[in-house]
């Protein structure tokens, strides 16, 4: 019997990690060591014979062949790098090193698999793109998308949704819901026992398989739908506990998350929780520089804002405006006499009969202690200041019961019209004011019962 005189090198070609390989000008397979079933799934016997495009990744044939070119020409390659589809299915990432010999007309290349380093930099570059996005983040809807985009890079997501949770009515609503047979829900209240309220109450994420799918569903006897194959919901936590979650689904011949998604998601959600945190305060900070936290009606500053595109609309022709200036009568006594605290309740209670006064389009603004200033826009006939001014005269009139306290309150109101008295903000709040000052001083109409 011949004996094979390369058995030896061959069996230690075969212990080799990468997987060797020789293919004729045609790139079919003549030889393929023992490694390559670990890579491709194939045994060297299903390997030769096939041809090595017809295991690759479709888009990476053009760029593939053209490589080919250059080895079969005498240029030897390293690195090279391209992608297959293993036996069972999943894509796997090569990097080669090949060369041609003219004399075997054979291109012997080595093959290494290079799909966890692959997969750890798409991870890592994932990341950071989320992190980025968070960072530079204006709009959660834009947000949402962009980071929907990235995660895709990673793991198949057809269906994926942002849920928040007000903890106050306790209603889930959806700013970012894409589902392939669900259309954008309603906000509706969490209903105990579903997959969104165990997360909520536990803070806990939730990975559903295929396997651990069904009793779940049978358990909830809610249907919602077409049921997921496969389901992964993570929470979205702020410092005040969950605030609503992230999901991601797959429906039956889709994909089944696990416990690596599961880290991803994770990792997505506090970017996103972070900028949803950071969105409230910037909006909480914008109030508080625009509206007086007693009365929450809008402050000088605001106010000075809005008579300034107040009057430059009115100089342009559009629009007209006045001012009325009004401060309550002796109120320091009630502050002196009942305390500090029914003073607050009083001007929260001003602040209310004021605004009945006024139409939605007019401001109403407290500028001081018990000093409120209305803007009234669109309508700058002394008529129709005089009739308003007259409405919070009458508003007044009822008295105030304030923790059983039955108190009469007046005030004092100065009127400021444009262009009649003054040109600027500045000159019509000095108007009014100095009107409502002669008014208090009973050197006008407008003074009250002092
Ligand atoms: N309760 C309460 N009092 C305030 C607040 N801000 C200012 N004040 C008080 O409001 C009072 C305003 O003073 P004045 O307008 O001079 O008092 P007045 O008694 O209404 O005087 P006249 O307008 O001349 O009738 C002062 O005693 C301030 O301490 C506040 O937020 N809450």
């Amino acid at each position: 019997m011949e004996s094979n005189p390369h058995a030896a090198l061959t069996s230690f070609i075969d212990l080799m990690m990468d997987a060797v390989f020789a293919v004729d000008a045609h790139a079919n397979i003549v030889f393929a060591s023992a490694s390559c079933e670990r890579i491709f799934g194939y045994t060297p016997k299903e390997m030769v014979g096939k041809n090595m495009f017809d295991l690759m990744l479709p888009e990476d044939r053009e760029i593939t062949r053209n490589s080919v070119v250059g080895v079969m020409s005498g240029h030897p390659q390293f690195h090279f790098e391209n992608r297959y589809v293993h036996k069972n299915g999943q894509v796997v990432n090569i990097m080669w090193s090949a060369r041609w010999s003219p004399a075997d007309q054979l291109r012997i290349g080595v093959a290494r698999d290079i799909t966890e380093r692959k997969r750890s930099e798409s991870l890592q570059s994932a990341l950071y793109s989320i992190s980025e996005a968070a960072h530079t983040a204006e709009d959660l809807l834009k947000l949402f998308q962009r980071i929907h985009e990235i995660v895709g890079t990673l793991l198949p997501v057809d269906n994926f949704s942002v849920t928040l949770y007000d903890n106050e009515t306790g209603q889930l609503s959806f700013p970012y819901h894409v589902d392939e047979f669900l259309q954008t829900p309603d906000p509706f209240a969490l209903i105990p026992g579903t997959f969104y309220a165990e997360i909520i109450h536990t803070g806990l994420p939730l990975l559903l398989t295929p396997e651990t799918m069904v009793a779940r569903l049978q358990e909830l006897r809610i249907s919602f739908g077409m049921n997921p194959f496969s389901w992964l919901g993570v929470p979205l936590k702020s410092h005040k506990g969950t605030i609503g979650v992230l999901m991601v689904k797959s429906y039956p011949g889709g994909v089944c998350y696990n416990e690596q998604d599961q880290e991803l998601l994770q990792f997505v959600s506090t970017q996103i929780a972070t900028v949803i945190e950071r969105q409230k305060m910037q909006a909480r900070l914008q109030y508080m520089a625009k509206y007086d936290p007693l009365t929450d009606l809008p402050n000088r500053g605001f106010l000075h804002d809005r008579l300034k595109d107040a009057l430059s609309a009115a100089r342009q022709g559009k629009d007209q405006l006045s001012l009325l200036y009004i401060d309550l009568d002796k109120f320091k006594q009630v502050n002196d006499t009942l305390g500090h605290g029914i003073g607050d309740l009083l001007l929260q209670e001003t602040a209310s009969r004021l605004r009945l006064c006024v139409s939605e389009s007019d401001t109403v603004a407290r500028v001081g202690g018990d000093e409120f200033v209305i803007l009234l826009q669109g309508a700058s006939l002394p008529e129709h200041a005089a009739q308003v001014s007259e409405k919070i005269r009458n508003a007044f009139n009822p008295h105030f019961t304030l923790e059983g306290h039955r108190l009469n309150i007046a005030a004092s109101i100065g009127i400021a019209l444009y262009p009649e008295h003054g040109n600027d903000a500045r000159q019509l709040l000095e108007y009014a004011d100095r009107a409502m000052y002669l008014a208090k001083n009973g050197n006008a109409q407008g003074r009250n019962n002092d």
